[in-house]
């Protein structure tokens, strides 16, 4: 699964650590997210996961452990494998007073996409998550379920193998959370890597697979209805890590 993982547009994680001075954030955290999987990554507050997606993104480098990104390692080839990479972080970064093109425009730019290409690759991914009508707007015209959308549409413009979410439905009610959770499980059974962070177990499926961080180690992983047996994955969560969810 590792090597599948690493060679074929998944992720693979392995024996990643990271320190802030003396606090151990993450402990030896291997994981691997085949295409066309929904991995949820859920953990308590605190337990690692913005730590993780830094590591992810390379805003932190890791001493130790290896990613690697559609094949690509992070650490040996970084431009090859953040261009494979779409990320959704957990603030928001748009630009309120732009329209929502303009926003993806700019940021097609940031990544190097030609010209020529970013009007048909702005719509193709507005279309994925019907938001083509909506294009025209300026953000702040959108509310949040729509900005957070845009926000998907503009990280899957350069066609990315791997989307990277870190706890993307904060702040949203409950129809926008339900919404941008559905359209990303399609995007996964459409064929993408998909690595979701949540502390929240209503957003994750039985048929998902679930990764469990708690007190930066990975502490269960397996299929989400399979770990959660019996229970509802709330109580088993809750039972399992001491933390509400
Ligand atoms: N800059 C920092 N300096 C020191 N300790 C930090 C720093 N950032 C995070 N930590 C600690 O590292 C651990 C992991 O934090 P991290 O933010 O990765 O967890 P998290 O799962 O994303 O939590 P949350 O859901 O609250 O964002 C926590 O104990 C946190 O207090």
């Amino acid at each position: 699964m590792v090597i599948e993982a690493m060679t074929n547009g998944g992720l693979a994680v392995t024996g990643l650590n990271f320190t802030y001075g003396p606090k151990l954030a993450l402990d030896d955290v291997s994981l691997t997210v085949p295409p066309g999987r929904f991995c949820a990554l859920l953990g308590p507050n605190g337990a690692g996961k913005s730590t993780l997606v830094s590591l992810l993104t390379r805003l932190l480098v890791a001493p130790k452990g290896d990613i690697h990104i559609a094949g690509h390692d992070l650490r040996a080839t970084p431009r090859k494998a953040l261009a494979d990479l779409g990320v959704v972080f957990q603030q928001p970064t748009l630009d309120l007073n732009l329209t929502v093109r303009q926003n993806m425009s700019y940021f097609a730019a940031l990544h190097g996409l030609p010209r020529g290409e970013t009007p048909g690759r702005i719509d193709a991914a507005l279309d994925r998550l019907d938001m083509r009508a909506r294009g025209d707007e300026k953000v702040r015209a959108l509310n949040g379920g729509h900005r957070r959308r845009m926000e998907l549409a503009r990280a899957l413009l350069h066609d990315p193998k791997v989307l990277l979410l870190d706890e993307p439905t904060v702040g949203l009610d409950a129809a926008a959370r339900q919404a941008i959770t559905d359209h990303v499980h399609d995007l996964a059974d459409a064929g993408l890597c998909v690595l979701w962070t949540t502390h929240l177990t209503d957003e994750v499926r039985d048929s998902d697979a679930l990764l469990v961080l708690h007190q930066g180690r990975i502490i269960d992983t397996g299929v989400a209805g399979d770990i959660r047996g019996a229970h509802t994955l709330s109580d088993w969560f809750l039972a399992r890590t001491g933390a509400p969810a």
